[in-house]
């Protein structure tokens, strides 16, 4: 699969300046004895700003956002929001008294509440006039007004999800914490709510961290993404960042395909079973390298390979090729047409990204 990079971007992105949250070496364990499910998890978010927790079942993306909630105790390590501790030594603040709004998976609305009683129910420290009118301001910004006296069960998923949203919103909290809040949801409902969600988010100004396990909606959502493995992170940075320039074999092949190829590097350059490539980086001696197969691309002449199969996936073609002992991808458009067992040539595009660890 190409992720989309940036299939919808309402409103300006943030810059990155103000700090709003801040993770400092948060760790925590279940049980003793048990490896460490948040592992000295240090990170910040910034104003405005949306980030994606992405990862493997079990990495600790939920427990991460629990943790930041107050659902759950840390062993270790401080979270400060807009610069008071939530969490640090000898402080552990109540969720409710932590100015942080939560969307969960499966909206977790009132059923016996109307949509209206539902988004009023956050609503604390207000009389009945500033409540309704809250109310109505958030209704109108996800855009259910017409349906405030309808009941949950009268609503699609796409709009349990915005009043959900508009719950957690009201209380004009100073963080969102959504989790895998689109997983509900069809796949083509997924994706307008998620842009709708997206719109609603930078229009209210608003900061958010998103866990998701789904690669797409974190590169298309997020304008950061933090990449969790085994309690740890493996990569932080904009989704072009982590997308085009994997650090880690592990974040090449968790987003998106790629291409893991033995090389032995001289400098800015490397040989291969792809001919000599250019690197992300000065390297020398034997390395291992990605390269996206949207980056390797048949050509009239350059190094031969031998088509093995194909993928015909509509909008474009995956062919894994040999090249020598290697199996090698390459995404081609639709338009190409090489049989099993064909001969032809690849050149590589742009920069071999130079991997380290594993
Ligand atoms: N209450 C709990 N008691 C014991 N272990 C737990 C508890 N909650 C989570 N775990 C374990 O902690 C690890 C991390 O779980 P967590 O839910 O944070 O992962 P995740 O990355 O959100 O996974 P998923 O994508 O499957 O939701 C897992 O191994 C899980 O089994």
């Amino acid at each position: 699969m190409t992720p989309t990079l940036n299939e919808t971007q309402p409103g300006p992105v943030p810059q990155s300046g103000t700090e709003v949250l801040r993770v400092e070496h948060l760790s925590k364990r279940y049980a003793p004895g048990f490896p460490a499910v948040l592992d000295d998890l240090s990170f910040a978010v910034h104003k405005g700003e949306m980030l994606a927790l992405l990862g493997p079942s079990g990495c600790g993306k939920t427990t991460t956002l629990r943790v930041i909630a107050g659902f759950e105790r840390a062993d270790q390590g401080q979270v400060l929001l807009d610069g008071r501790a939530l969490i640090g030594p000898q402080v552990f603040l109540a969720p409710e008294k932590r100015n942080v709004g939560m969307v969960f998976q499966d909206y977790a609305l009132f059923p016996h509440l109307n949509v209206t009683q539902n988004v009023m129910f956050g609503l604390k420290n207000m009389n009945r006039q500033e409540r309704e009118e809250r109310t109505r301001q958030v209704l109108g910004l996800v855009g259910l007004n017409i349906f405030a006296k309808r009941y949950p069960h009268e609503l699609s998923g796409g709009q349990q999800q915005r009043v959900a949203l508009a719950r957690a919103l009201a209380p004009r909290p100073k963080l969102i914490l959504m989790d895998e809040p689109f997983s509900n949801l069809d796949a083509a409902l997924r994706h307008t709510t998620r842009q709708e969600v997206k719109a609603i988010l930078r229009e209210a100004g608003m900061t958010a961290i998103l866990v998701t396990h789904d690669q797409e909606e974190a590169l298309s959502f997020a304008d950061r993404i933090m990449l969790m493995r085994a309690g740890k992170i493996e990569q932080i940075g904009t989704p072009p960042e982590v997308y085009q320039s994997p650090r880690t074999a592990f974040v090449a092949n968790f987003l998106g395909r790629s291409n893991l190829i033995s090389a032995r590097a001289a400098g800015k350059t490397a040989d291969s079973c792809l001919g000599k490539l250019n690197l992300s980086e000065e390297a020398k001696g034997p390395v291992l390298i990605s390269i996206r197969p949207e980056d390797i691309v048949f050509a009239d002449q350059g190094v031969p390979v031998t088509v093995k199969y194909m993928e015909y996936k509509g909008h474009d073609v995956t062919y894994t090729c040999t090249c020598g002992e290697q199996e090698v991808l390459v995404h081609a458009h639709h338009n190409h047409h090489f049989l099993e067992g064909q001969q032809a040539f690849v050149t590589v595009q742009g920069l071999a990204q130079v991997l380290r660890g594993s």
